[in-house]
């Protein structure tokens, strides 16, 4: 069942086109996310769903019915739909529990009580329930304003980065606790985020996002396998480049598709180790053949050193030749 359509959505701001055109749907239970460099217009998006600012053209349907515009609403926003940006609006003064509960203050108490003793075990809060919002860490108060977000539940949440400024362990917190949510709640999300390993990750559906144009949407494993251009193949992971066919098309290739190989026969680059990074469960082999750099990926430890001349060879059905733009 269809929550959201957004139906051809533009917005400018002076002059500038921010939002052209924007198409899309997202069904009950739906996690989409958002993905675009910087000033691609992604929290514009987000604010024009959450009703914060009005779109020049389109329309945003909720449950099949047209939402009013802004301007005509006596206080911006919409009761169904909570969106959680980066500026957190909670009650210094106030402790993480009472934070909650003010947005559940128009329910009895008995109520009140057990739903708070849940979103502070959701977002696992319990620990720091007392604790005043002014005092608590970034990711702590991230997770109060989700847990308001979340007291009743809406129709359609929206999330502006919610990872931005998280350290891997709050980092790791909170996509549990996402995660706990999408199987609990049912809840239907669009989520903004700058990482590429998050998006894929956690969304059902991708929306790719290039100077306010929608270039790609689908399924992460459909955008991550079959980038549509350069442009959303580099916002969606590591490539490497085979070759610039022309002016307008590049030929890459994904790292983990680029193997080390001894049989020379096999092999269809010779390269030079220039850097190695660990990164925990695999080593990241940025290497240099003659026309530029190739990063791989392995599993085993240290195999090879920095100025090792290594081979390397992958299969060309994992190749794409793609445009530039
Ligand atoms: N209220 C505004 N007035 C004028 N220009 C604006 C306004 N809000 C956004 N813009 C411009 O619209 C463009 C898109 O902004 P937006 O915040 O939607 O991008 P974004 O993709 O979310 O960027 P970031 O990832 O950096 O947060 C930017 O060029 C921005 O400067």
């Amino acid at each position: 069942m269809t929550v959201l359509s957004v139906k051809s959505i533009s917005k400018t701001y002076h002059e500038q086109t921010v939002l052209s055109s924007i198409d899309f749907q997202v069904g009950r239970g739906e996690w989409v996310g958002v993905v675009g460099e910087s000033g691609s217009g992604k929290s514009t998006l987000l604010k024009i769903i959450g009703r914060f600012v009005d779109a020049d053209k389109g329309e945003v349907h909720l449950n099949g019915t047209e939402l009013p515009s802004v301007l005509s609403q006596l206080l911006k926003g919409h009761e169904q739909i909570k969106l959680v940006h980066q500026e957190y609006e909670l009650f210094p003064n106030q402790t993480v529990q009472e934070n909650i509960a003010y947005a559940l203050r128009f329910y009895e108490r008995g109520y009140q009580a057990q739903r708070v003793a849940e979103l502070l075990e959701l977002t696992r809060l319990t620990e720091v329930k007392d604790r005043k919002a002014k005092l608590l860490s970034g990711g702590e108060k991230q997770r109060t304003a989700l847990a308001q977000a979340l007291a009743e539940v809406p129709e359609l949440l929206l999330l502006d980065e919610p990872f931005a400024h998280l350290d891997q362990k709050n980092k790791n917190v909170l996509i549990e606790a996402i995660e706990e949510l999408k199987k609990s709640e049912n809840l239907t999300c669009i989520f903004v985020t700058h990482d590429a390993n998050e998006a894929l990750a956690l969304a059902d559906q991708l929306l790719i996002l290039k100077e306010g144009e929608l270039v790609q949407k689908g399924t992460p494993h459909e955008v991550y396998s079959n980038p549509n251009s350069v442009y959303v193949a580099e916002l969606t992971g590591m490539v490497n480049d085979l070759e610039t066919v022309n002016q307008d098309q590049r030929k890459i290739i994904r790292p983990n598709y680029v193997k080390l190989t001894r049989n020379a026969e096999r092999s269809k680059v010779v390269a030079v180790v220039r850097n190695i990074r660990f990164k925990g469960a695999y080593y990241e082999y940025h290497c240099q053949d003659s026309i530029g750099r190739f990063i791989i990926f392995s599993s085993a430890r240290k195999v090879k050193k920095i100025g090792d001349e290594v081979l390397l060879t992958y299969a060309d059905k994992h190749s794409r030749e793609l445009p530039t733009g």
